[in-house]
């Protein structure tokens, strides 16, 4: 059986730790260590209050369900240590350098890196983008401003612009956007909204191109742990996890 290390122990993590399928946690690290030590009593696995012991322990690949600073930080390490990632985070792939720099790394040592569809859904036929004109892409994204941790009666516009600006303003409402950007192999435009009204994380994707037009809306609850994360986003983690050791890929 796969074996795997979370890295973060917060409302994924758990999520993953109580209902994953198909692989076995064994190390866990967050840098809150009483976290991982909860989790680890939970699943019956070691908790690490040191990343150096963590990457060391004997396990196949670690999840990454922390942030996208964490992403940035560990991803190299994770490689070099003879790990395959998985990065939930995935805005910390905006960076074109640092995406080229892992990506490189990972090839020379033979890794590989999984990106989950996480909080949206068509992910897999959007990679058309990589070898057929996609012309327009948008996501528009709408939160209850509790999930954006921020308070306001009426609803409000609070960016317009690239992904990879976005990000860097809302690194924990906006990977979607960034995972959209790898799949098509093109810029995102991406409107972020806050809104009184609305009690779910709605992603409405805009496609139009040389395959013809799409719209998909997805009206995701929000985790009750973390609003800001939606509940599909670790039930798709999971999922993927569960699809690694099958031998037959669905999906493009
Ligand atoms: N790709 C996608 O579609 C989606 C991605 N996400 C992303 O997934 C990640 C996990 O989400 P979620 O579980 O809800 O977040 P949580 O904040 O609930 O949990 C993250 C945990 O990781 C810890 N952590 C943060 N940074 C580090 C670090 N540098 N080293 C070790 N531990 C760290 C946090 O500690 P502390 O509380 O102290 O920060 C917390 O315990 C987030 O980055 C989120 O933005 C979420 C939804 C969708
Ligand atoms: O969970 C969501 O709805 C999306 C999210 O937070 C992200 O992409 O960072």
């Amino acid at each position: 059986m796969l074996t795997i290390g979370l890295l973060g122990c917060g409302n994924i993590g758990n999520i993953i730790a109580k209902n994953h399928v198909g692989v076995e946690i064994v190390a866990l690290f967050d840098q809150m260590p009483e976290r991982a030590e909860e989790l680890g009593r939970l699943c019956h696995a070691k908790a690490f209050g040191d990343i150096e012991e963590f990457l060391s322990e004997d396990f196949d690949l670690v999840v990454e369900a922390a942030s996208v600073s964490a992403a940035q930080e560990y991803a190299l390490s994770v490689l070099e240590h003879g790990k395959d990632l998985v990065v939930m985070s995935v805005g910390a792939f905006a960076d074109e350098y640092f995406r080229e720099e892992v990506t490189r790394r990972a090839a020379a040592l033979g890794r590989r890196i999984h990106i989950p569809s996480g909080a949206i859904f068509g992910l897999d036929n959007l990679k058309i983008g990589q070898i057929s004109g996609i012309t327009k892409l948008l996501l528009r994204t709408t939160k209850n401003p509790r999930s954006l941790n921020m308070e306001c009666t009426e609803r409000m516009l609070l960016f317009s612009g690239q992904a990879n600006e976005c990000i860097k303003h809302y690194p924990k409402n906006t990977n979607v956007s960034v995972a959209l950007e790898l799949a098509a192999g093109r810029a995102v435009e991406v409107e972020l909204w806050a809104d009184p009204d609305v009690d779910r994380n709605v992603h409405e994707i805009v496609i139009e191109g040389d395959f013809g037009e799409a719209t998909i809306t997805v009206r995701n609850r929000p985790s009750p742990d973390n609003p800001s994360t939606s509940y599909l986003a670790a039930l798709s983690i999971i999922t993927l996890l569960k699809n690694l050791s099958e031998p037959m890929r669905i999906g493009t």
